[in-house]
């Protein structure tokens, strides 16, 4: 058998299974990659919240990620949730000295509001992840944390692209997920412009939407798609999760990355 390209998520655990690193592998299944970990943090979380986290020691991230780049070698690296300054720096140095595209979601806060990042280590975003990622994935708040530049509508979205992009990431990809209207994200590298428009679903079970884009552009990207090719291909897939997502416990419930199968 040969293998499946391999692809490996730098994030947190979600004990719910929506989101974080558990979102990760399964969109690396569906989407027929072999999906590998490196865990930076432990949530406590489900449907309504998150309850606490718990980082690992820089060391702990180091190891495991040495672990598996170094053996079984990477075709594509994503990050997700860093939560300190010292694990911001440490994965930013590794991912810049691994040969593969990198997918950086800069995730700053759940979707009920829950800081999963220190305020102390957006600089450190600033001046090390963002210039060390092929595909940087913020969404509107994210964006706002970083920039500055506040976007509430689709006309403020190449502005808030350039913002991102003058940290120095090869692409952006700006998600207006949290705008009115249809779910438009806007991708740039300065040069070229692809806009990524598909119907809003009113469903609101859209726990781990972020992190189920990010690991399905990885996904691609392993694959060997450019970078256009492989963001379209998975804003198509998180589309379908999200209008399959359903209700698991009493808040909001997780897309759906086994749409395809059923
Ligand atoms: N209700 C919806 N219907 C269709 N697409 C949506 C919907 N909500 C978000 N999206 C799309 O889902 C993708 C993820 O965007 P979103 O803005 O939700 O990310 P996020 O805020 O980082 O997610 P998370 O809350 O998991 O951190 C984007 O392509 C966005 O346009
Ligand atoms: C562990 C983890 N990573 C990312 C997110 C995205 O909001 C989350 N809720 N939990």
């Amino acid at each position: 058998m040969t293998a499946p390209p391999r692809v490996l998520t730098v994030a947190g655990s979600d004990s719910g299974g929506g989101a974080g690193i558990q979102a990760d592998l399964k969109t690396m299944l569906a989407l027929g990659t072999h999906g590998m970990s490196v865990v930076t943090a432990v949530t406590a979380q489900n449907s309504v919240g998150v309850q606490g986290f718990w980082e690992l020691p820089v060391e702990a991230v180091r190891a495991q990620y040495r672990s598996v780049v170094d053996d079984i070698g990477v075709q594509a690296v994503k990050t997700g949730m860093l939560a300190s300054a010292a694990l911001v720096e440490t994965v930013a140095e590794l991912i810049a000295g691994t040969d593969a595209p990198s997918v950086v979601d800069p995730v700053g806060v759940s979707k009920h509001g829950d800081s999963l990042l220190a305020a102390s280590a957006l600089d450190s975003v600033r001046s090390k992840l963002l210039p060390a990622a092929t595909v940087a994935t913020p969404n509107l708040d994210e964006v706002a944390q970083l920039t500055g530049v506040e976007v509430t509508s689709e006309d403020g979205l190449r502005r808030a692209a350039d913002a991102v992009l003058a940290y120095g990431p090869q692409w952006v990809l700006i998600k207006g997920g949290h705008l009115r209207g249809d779910a438009v994200d806007l991708l740039t590298d300065g040069s070229e412009e692809h806009v990524l428009r598909a119907p809003r679903h009113d469903n609101r079970h859209t726990h781990g939407t972020g992190c189920t884009l990010a690991s399905a552009i990885a996904s691609q990207l392993a694959k060997g798609q450019s970078v256009p090719e492989a963001v379209m291909a998975a804003k198509e897939y998180v589309t379908g999760a999200i209008a399959e997502g359903f209700a698991l416990g009493g808040g909001i419930g997780p897309v759906d990355h086994g749409w395809r199968f059923r």
